[in-house]
């Protein structure tokens, strides 16, 4: 045998070598550097989560990110190193510093940090990636579609579908020996409902009892993306490998749910209608600006609002349901407040239902327990340092405040993880005097806070208060127990069926 094959072997085996050395070197220079010298170093946290993003990273893999940050801020308190880079709060004083209006000395309306809001190359910008000089003129032209006046224009919607809704219920509780699966029918009814609003059409969930297949590729598409985002802030070596991995089918999603909304907002457009729809909002106030939107901001436009305004809506509404079917007590209040406040369906509109103390008091305690966006709004102090809760934050840092976290800090609200809607009353129980009510902003703050928050709070209103007018909630189903707690969080929810005993 020669020396040569051998000499070769020991040629490629120090071409393997060398590369893993210099990775593994620069890996150790790294975490040594983000640890000991890094400007975040004297931000409380684990050492582990100040030396690498990869626990963050798995944690976004698990669907478990966000209750995993909520653990270390009983640790370590109200902010958190979670990432090298990234710093998580969970107290009030960072709704204004973070996203609220700018203000001088570095605080206020941090920019959405790009590497979380991603836009693909090529894609139209929509109100939610686009920087802030576009988002400006495209909130300026899709506000009107949620004015006070469109909002009471657009009620018959609401009542039409929250209608169908009780009837659907009732129907499959008949069907199914009085069991329904919450979660389902909320969906179809906050889908049918924005999809008519965006596109003059339904997705059919309602009549056909079938989730529409265009929504179950859309929200593929954003746990899909939940993925990207993480992956592509991984060593670019390692990116491409990481992709591969993602199924193709998975990665090819997007075009199809953007074409798919594309062409039905291009067939609303042309069929034209007087309805006071989203569409016909934004078509009037075209060429008010400077600048209107084009034909492709448009159908994008219309594909964001079924995205942001109806999974939400349905989340939100599960999880009270859930919420009081666990708090029986304050389920009977409410049902009986209800049936005594409003003695027929006509009675239940949204200037009446705008008033109602103790459904408003319920509704908020919801969405305290069980935020739709828990924490998905993420910032970037980009290449400025800003002053958050008082303290000197350096440029290039990710910020987020963990709205899950924050609802159930007990430095924030005594008795954080019971239900008690009392403690949003104006006769509150003096027990609940020093809940930091102000850390309660499940719609953001801001110039990017929430466009639909009206609608969704009309909509909120509406179907809780039809829901136990019509119908008696009874019981949670076995399988639907301990139902928030097993969820995971893919950006949003992942809900399982909320299983749901009811009589009508
Ligand atoms: C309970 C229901 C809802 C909750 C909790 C909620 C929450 C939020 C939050 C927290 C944001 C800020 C996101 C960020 O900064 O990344 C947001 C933005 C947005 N929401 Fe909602 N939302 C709800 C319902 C709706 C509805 C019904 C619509 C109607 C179409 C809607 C449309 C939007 C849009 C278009 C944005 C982007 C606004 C902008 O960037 O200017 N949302 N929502």
């Amino acid at each position: 045998m020669g020396v040569l094959p051998i000499i070769h072997g020991l040629t490629w085996l120090s071409g393997l070598v060398y590369p893993a050395g210099a990775v593994l070197s620069y890996t150790i220079i790294k975490i040594v550097y983000n640890v000991f010298f890094h400007p975040l170093r004297s931000y409380p946290g684990p050492w582990y989560r100040a030396a690498s993003r990869l626990p963050y990273t798995i944690s976004v893999f698990r669907g478990d990110v966000t209750h995993r940050v909520q653990q270390l801020h009983q640790k370590y308190g109200q902010v958190v190193r979670i990432t090298p880079d990234t710093l998580s709060y969970t107290c009030s004083q960072a709704w204004p510093d973070v996203y609220g209006l700018k203000q001088s000395q570095r605080r206020g309306n941090l920019p959405k940090d790009p590497k979380f809001y991603i836009n693909p190359p090529g894609a139209i910008e929509t109100i939610s990636t686009a920087n802030d000089a576009n988002h400006r003129r495209l909130r300026r032209l899709q506000a009107h579609a949620f004015s006070e006046k469109a909002l009471s224009l657009q009620e018959s919607y609401l009542q039409r579908y929250t209608d169908q809704f009780v009837l659907c219920l009732r129907n499959e509780a008949k069907r199914s020996n009085g069991v329904v699966d919450v979660v389902k029918f909320v969906n179809f009814l906050t889908t049918d409902l924005i999809g008519d609003l965006s596109f003059g059409e339904t997705f059919g969930g309602l009549d056909t009892g079938k989730v529409h297949p265009w929504l179950e590729n859309l929200f593929t598409t954003l746990k899909t993306f939940t993925f990207m985002r993480e992956i592509l802030r991984l060593p670019s070596f390692i990116v491409g490998a990481a992709m591969a991995c993602i199924p193709k089918a998975m990665r090819e999603h997007r075009s199809a749910a953007v074409s798919f909304g594309a062409e039905a907002a291009k067939r609303r457009i042309e069929r034209g209608s007087d309805k006071p729809d989203f569409m016909s909002y934004i078509l009037r106030h075209q060429d008010e600006q400077e600048k209107g939107m084009s034909q492709a901001e448009i159908e994008m436009a219309s594909i964001t609002f079924i995205v942001a305004g109806s999974e939400t809506t349905a989340t939100m509404i599960s999880g009270t349901v859930y919420l009081l079917l666990c708090n029986p007590s304050i389920l009977r209040k409410l049902t009986s407040v209800i049936r005594a406040d409003f003695r027929t369906q006509s009675d239940l509109t949204n200037v009446n239902l705008q008033q109602h103390e103790y459904l408003n008091a319920v509704l908020k305690e919801g969405l305290r327990l069980y935020p739709p966006a828990p924490d998905t709004l993420i910032r970037t102090t980009a290449n400025k340092s800003a002053i958050i809760a008082g303290r000197v934050v350096p440029p290039h840092t990710s910020l987020t405040m963990n709205v899950w976290a924050a609802h159930r800090d007990s430095a924030n609200f005594n008795k954080p993880l019971e239900f008690v809607p009392e403690r949003w009353m104006r006769n509150a129980p003096p027990e609940f005097d020093n809940d930091d009510k102000a850390v309660f902003k499940p719609f953001s703050v801001g110039p990017r806070d929430c466009i639909g928050k009206n609608l969704a709070w009309a909509e909120m209103r509406m179907i809780l208060a039809k829901l136990v007018l019509s119908i008696d909630l009874i019981s949670l189903q076995p399988d639907s127990e301990q139902w928030i707690e097993r969820q995971k969080i893919y950006s949003l929810w992942e809900k399982p069926p909320l299983n749901v005993k009811i009589s009508c």
